[in-house]
């Protein structure tokens, strides 16, 4: 069984780096953490980065999980690949480019990339955003699943992640105390479905939301609260079509013991106990 430790960072490809750059620092509220050839990366958390933007193909996406040790990295290789998923080693000019001290990389069954990162670099500089966005962190994203059954087997099976709750078939998975740090969400294509952060507070969700809507970025779900993490939560559209979310209060399972998985309509109710319908393709049946 490989054990996600924490979920590390998303690489993104794009057409337009400096687009790309200016909406993540002045409307995301992320910090440049460094620009380099080709590249820029963000800070959201104490770690040295948690996003990086790459000169190249939109549709190139990637996340990253933090193992504990550098073992798991040959052991999750040995597994995968006995599982029939071909496992690459990144070379270490890779794990340079990624601040980790090594990483292997593979795709899931529904084909997305993923990597596992040992040692992923924190930094000495403190995270503020060059605009007050209220951000604390990274904390998870929503994959997309061309067979949810199938791909809630993979995660739950060869990795340490557990079904808090489901929306419809669309299970929300932990791999510690907090709700959720992978959701799967049925797409027939593969790719990184949404990219979360948390905020301290729902006066920062309702400041956002104020200050996007008044710079005409696209609003796709909220403000709400999901009745699944109990988060109150806004999503809209940044660069190329990624859906970015703002939560805060997300649910943390304490006594694992207590807890019973939840099952929730996959429909608006399902998603916001505020009323708010979605706008994105992958919450509509
Ligand atoms: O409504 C769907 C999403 C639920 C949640 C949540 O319970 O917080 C997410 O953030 C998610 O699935 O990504
Ligand atoms: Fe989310």
């Amino acid at each position: 069984m490989i054990k996600l430790a924490d979920v590390s960072y998303v690489r993104l490809g794009t057409r337009d780096l400096e687009g790309a750059t200016h909406f993540a620092t002045e409307y995301l509220g992320l910090d440049v953490a460094e620009r380099a050839k080709g590249s820029v990366y963000f800070k959201s958390d104490a770690r040295e980065h948690t996003l990086c933007y790459f000169e190249g193909d939109p549709g190139d996406q990637v996340v990253c999980f933090e193992v504990e040790e550098q073992s798991h990295l040959d052991e999750a290789a040995t597994q995968l690949e006995s599982l029939g998923h071909p496992v690459r080693r990144g070379t270490a000019s890779e794990a340079a480019l990624r601040k980790v001290h090594d990483f292997i990389a593979f795709r899931d069954p529904t084909g997305n990339p993923i990597e596992l990162a040992w040692r992923p670099a924190y930094s000495g500089r403190r995270y503020h955003g060059a605009r007050d966005a209220g951000i604390t962190g990274f904390s998870h994203v929503g994959l997309c699943s061309s067979d949810l059954a199938r791909d809630e087997a993979f995660w739950t099976k060869v990795t340490n992640a557990q079904v808090s709750d489901r929306i419809g078939d669309a299970p929300l998975l932990r791999i510690d105390e907090v709700h959720h740090t992978i959701a799967l969400f049925p797409s027939p294509k593969a790719g990184i479905q949404h990219i979360n952060h948390q905020v301290e507070t729902g006066d920062d969700i309702m400041r956002s939301h104020q200050f996007l809507k008044d710079r005409q970025v696209r609003m796709v779900f909220g403000p709400g609260r999901h009745p699944t993490s109990s988060a109150k939560f806004l999503y809209f559209e940044g660069p190329e079509g990624m859906v970015f979310e703002y939560s805060s209060g997300v649910r943390e399972i304490a006594d694992e013991l207590l807890w019973r998985e939840r099952q929730f309509m996959f429909e608006p109710k399902g998603f916001c106990k505020w009323g708010a319908k979605p706008n994105i393709t992958e919450f509509n049946k």
